[in-house]
C-alpha cells in the first residue's frame, strides 16, 4: 500500500460541480478535504449526491467544473486504473461489480492486475475471504450466493487490493445483525491499520459507532462537515437531510435534559444514574396536606 502519513490531505474536492448529460446538477461547488487515516461517513437523502461525490475520488466521474485531487494528483490527468492503486470502491449493488464465475477469481482479479500470482495471490484471496466469512465458498459461483454474501464478496475483493483508501457504498445493507457487526469490526480493524475509509450509509448506528467525521449532503451541497455528535445535536438539519438519531443517542439527549447523564448511556451507567436519582428522592413536589393530592373525580 502506498504510504500517506496520517493527516496528509489525500482526497480533495475543490469547488467541485457535477452536471450529468441529462442536465441534472448533482454537485454544486463542494469543497472538502479527506485526510489520510480518517474514517468519514457520507450521509443524506436519496439523490443527495453521495455516490456522485465519491465516484470523483476513484475517477469514474470527472468534474464538470472545479478540481478533484487524489494523493495530490488531478483526477483528470490520471487513469482510473492508476487511481485504483490508491482508491478501491464497493458499489451499493454487488451485481454491478461481480463478473467472474468462481469466487476465487472474483477476489483475485484486482491483485492479479497488480501483478500478484502464486502463493502470495492465494494468501491474499484466502485472508480476504476469511475476513468476510466466505472462505468455504471459494470455489463457488458468486451467482449462487445470497445478496448479502455477494456484498461481502465485493468487500473481500477490496480487502485483497490493500489500497490506502476504501470507499464503501452502504456496506451493511442486505446483512443480518451479526454480519453487519462483522463488517463493522473489519472496518474498524482496517482503520486502525491506517486505511482511510469513506462510508456512504443510511445506517445511523454505523455513523455513531464508526465515523469520526460526517459529511451531510443535501441536493448536491455540503450541509455539514463535522462530528457525529455535532450532527445529532442539530434537529433541524437531521430533518432537512431526512435522518434520525440512533435510539441510544436519542435516549442520551433525553437523559441530558433530565440532568441524568451527559454521555452515551450503557446499561451500567443508566442503572447508576437512576439509582442516585432514586436516593435523592422524587423531584415532584407532593403536598403533605391531607386531601391536596387527591385524584380528580
Ligand atoms: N448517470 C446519471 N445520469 C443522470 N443523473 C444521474 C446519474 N447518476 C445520478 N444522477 C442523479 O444525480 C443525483 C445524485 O445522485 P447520487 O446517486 O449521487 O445520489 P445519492 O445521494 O448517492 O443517492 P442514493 O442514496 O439513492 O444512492 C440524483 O438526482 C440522481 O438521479
Amino acid at each position: 500500500m502506498d504510504v500517506f502519513p496520517a493527516g496528509h490531505p489525500l482526497l480533495q474536492a475543490q469547488q467541485l460541480k457535477h452536471t450529468f448529460r441529462t442536465g441534472r446538477c448533482a454537485l454544486q461547488s463542494v469543497n472538502v478535504t479527506i485526510h489520510a487515516g480518517e474514517m468519514v461517513a457520507i450521509i443524506g437523502r436519496n439523490g443527495a449526491g453521495k455516490t456522485t461525490l465519491t465516484k470523483h475520488f476513484n475517477g469514474l466521474l470527472k468534474p464538470t467544473a472545479g478540481t478533484v485531487l487524489v494523493g495530490g494528483q488531478d483526477t483528470r490527468r490520471v487513469s482510473v486504473a492508476q487511481l485504483a492503486r490508491t482508491v478501491s470502491y464497493v458499489f451499493q449493488n454487488p451485481d454491478h461489480q461481480i463478473f467472474h464465475g468462481r469466487l476465487f477469481d472474483e477476489v483475485a482479479f484486482g491483485p492479479r492486475n497488480l501483478g500478484l500470482s502464486g502463493k502470495e495471490l492465494d494468501q491474499r484471496v484466502a485472508s480476504a475471504l476469511d475476513a468476510v466469512n466466505l472462505a468455504a465458498y471459494v470455489d463457488r459461483d458468486p451467482a449462487e450466493l445470497s445478496r448479502g454474501q455477494r456484498k461481502r464478496a465485493t468487500i473481500a475483493s477490496v480487502l485483497a487490493m490493500k489500497t490506502p483508501v476504501l470507499i464503501l457504498d452502504e456496506p451493511t445493507s442486505g446483512q443480518d445483525y451479526q454480519e453487519s457487526r462483522q463488517i463493522m469490526a473489519i472496518l474498524q480493524q482496517l482503520h486502525q491499520q491506517g486505511h482511510t475509509i469513506l462510508l456512504i450509509t443510511h445506517d445511523m448506528e454505523l455513523v455513531q459507532e464508526q465515523a469520526q467525521r460526517v459529511l451531510v449532503l443535501g441536493d448536491g451541497q455540503l450541509l455539514l462537515d463535522g462530528s457525529p455528535d455535532e450532527l445529532f445535536r442539530q434537529a433541524s438539519l437531521l430533518q432537512i437531510a431526512g435522518l434520525r438519531r440512533p435510539p441510544i443517542i436519542d435516549l442520551q439527549h433525553r437523559l441530558e435534559e433530565l440532568g441524568l447523564t451527559a454521555s452515551v448511556p450503557t446499561a451500567e451507567s443508566l442503572a447508576a444514574a437512576l439509582a442516585s436519582r432514586i436516593q435523592q428522592g422524587p423531584s415532584v413536589h407532593v403536598d403533605p396536606t391531607p386531601g391536596r393530592n387527591a385524584a380528580c373525580p
